[in-house]
């Protein structure tokens, strides 16, 4: 789960503070409404009164309540209408508490919390409370003496009724709220799981298209690009670069014999050995068929002639009988670099010299154009 919604775990925070509701601001609310200490003290007066009058009371509300479908389909059994009863008398003797702190308001938070989760929406919860008002006022009107003892007491139950309602009200707002919050954080979360996903697919594509499939090494796509963008590193640092073009000997009689898939497995092995061959910074292509090129950044066309070249040729014979690559060799120098192009095409030059030379020294000796097969197989 996300940080977020760990910090803001409820489990740890009362209504009461979930809300940001302290004494001062429970104080505040009653100021707003006119609500007195006197008020509370009026209405503990009516304790004993109400409590008399409960089941009477009770009858009443519940035939209100049982008369309206929604409240009815929200009920829904005996059993919760049974422990929906005793939470209303419960209420309603504490409305006669004259205590109205801290306890009594998580209370009533409770409550507004209770319908929200289990759907009452407000119009029927205030219709409800004005029931509640009206029989209440109805009792009043019947046991108190005198008139302005009813209006006494009917005026500090209309103010605590105020009061109620606003915190009942606020638990549905900051229910909403919460809801909203939580969605939210879940809807960031899921924007960053895709954005995610679409990164590493974007990776993957960017790889797959610089990359040859059937070797691994990059494809020719991309050989100007980086060959320029190595050229140009080299003339900040003036350095040499070099670039080596390689072609198999005799390739194609490897398909025609062997077949393909075998042909594939040589171009496979002939990758993996190239690579093997040269440094990290080298950067290796397969240029198509059965040609490729390395191009080496800090280093001459003697320097890699005997180091790169010759380390290939040696591993070649280690692995294979009789698999010749022919390989052209051209470099540039710092103070006068030539372009990729023509680096290319001198190595491309070179190799076709060479290979020239190796087929006239091949059938001079008249050596056999069986195709290669692997030491190890
Ligand atoms: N198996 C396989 N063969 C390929 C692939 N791409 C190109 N080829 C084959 O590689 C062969 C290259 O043939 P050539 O260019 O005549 O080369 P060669 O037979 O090595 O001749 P020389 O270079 O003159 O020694 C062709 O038969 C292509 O069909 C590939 O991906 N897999």
């Amino acid at each position: 789960m996300d940080q977020q919604l760990k910090t803001t775990n409820k489990t740890t925070l009362t209504l009461l503070e979930q809300m940001g509701l302290n004494e001062y601001e429970i104080e505040q609310r009653k100021q707003l409404f006119g609500f007195e200490s006197s008020d509370a003290v009026i209405l503990r007066g009516c304790h004993d009164l109400i409590d008399a009058e409960l089941e009477d009371l009770l009858f009443k509300f519940h035939d209100f309540q049982t008369g309206v479908p929604e409240i009815v389909q929200l009920i829904g059994d005996s059993d919760t209408m049974a422990r929906l009863s005793s939470a209303q008398s419960r209420y309603i003797l504490q409305l006669f508490s004259g205590d109205y702190g801290i306890s009594y308001v998580n209370d009533i938070l409770r409550i507004g919390m209770v319908h929200k989760r289990i759907g009452v929406e407000p119009k029927l919860y205030f219709s409800a409370m004005l029931e509640l008002k009206n029989i209440l006022f109805e009792v009043m009107r019947k046991e108190l003496q005198s008139e302005e003892e009813y209006d006494r007491v009917t005026k500090a139950l209309e103010k605590l009724l105020m009061f109620d309602n606003t915190l009942v009200f606020d638990t549905y707002i900051h229910s909403l709220v919460s809801e909203v919050q939580i969605a939210r954080v879940r809807s960031e979360e899921y924007a960053r799981e895709l954005e995610l996903k679409v990164m590493e697919r974007t990776k993957q594509l960017e790889e797959q298209s610089r990359t040859d499939p059937l070797t691994g090494l990059l494809n020719v796509r991309h050989l100007q690009s980086i060959m320029n963008q190595v050229l140009k590193a080299a003339q900040r640092r003036n350095e040499a670069v070099c670039f080596i073009y390689m072609d198999i000997d005799n390739f194609k009689p490897i398909n025609d014999e062997l077949g393909h898939l075998a042909g594939d497995k040589v171009l496979k092995g002939v990758a993996r050995l190239i690579k093997s061959c040269c440094r990290e910074e080298d950067r290796c292509f397969r240029y198509g068929g059965d040609e490729f090129c390395i191009l080496l950044p800090n280093c001459d066309a003697e320097h890699a002639e005997k180091v790169v070249c010759e380390r290939i040729r040696v591993a070649l014979g280690k692995e294979w009988e009789s698999l010749e690559i022919s390989m052209g060799l051209a470099d540039t120098q710092p103070p006068d670099y030539i372009s990729s192009d023509d680096l290319i095409r001198k190595a491309d030059a070179a190799m076709y010299a060479n290979k020239k030379q190796s087929k006239a020294a091949r059938a001079e000796s008249g050596s056999s154009d069986e195709p290669p097969t692997e030491k190890s197989a």
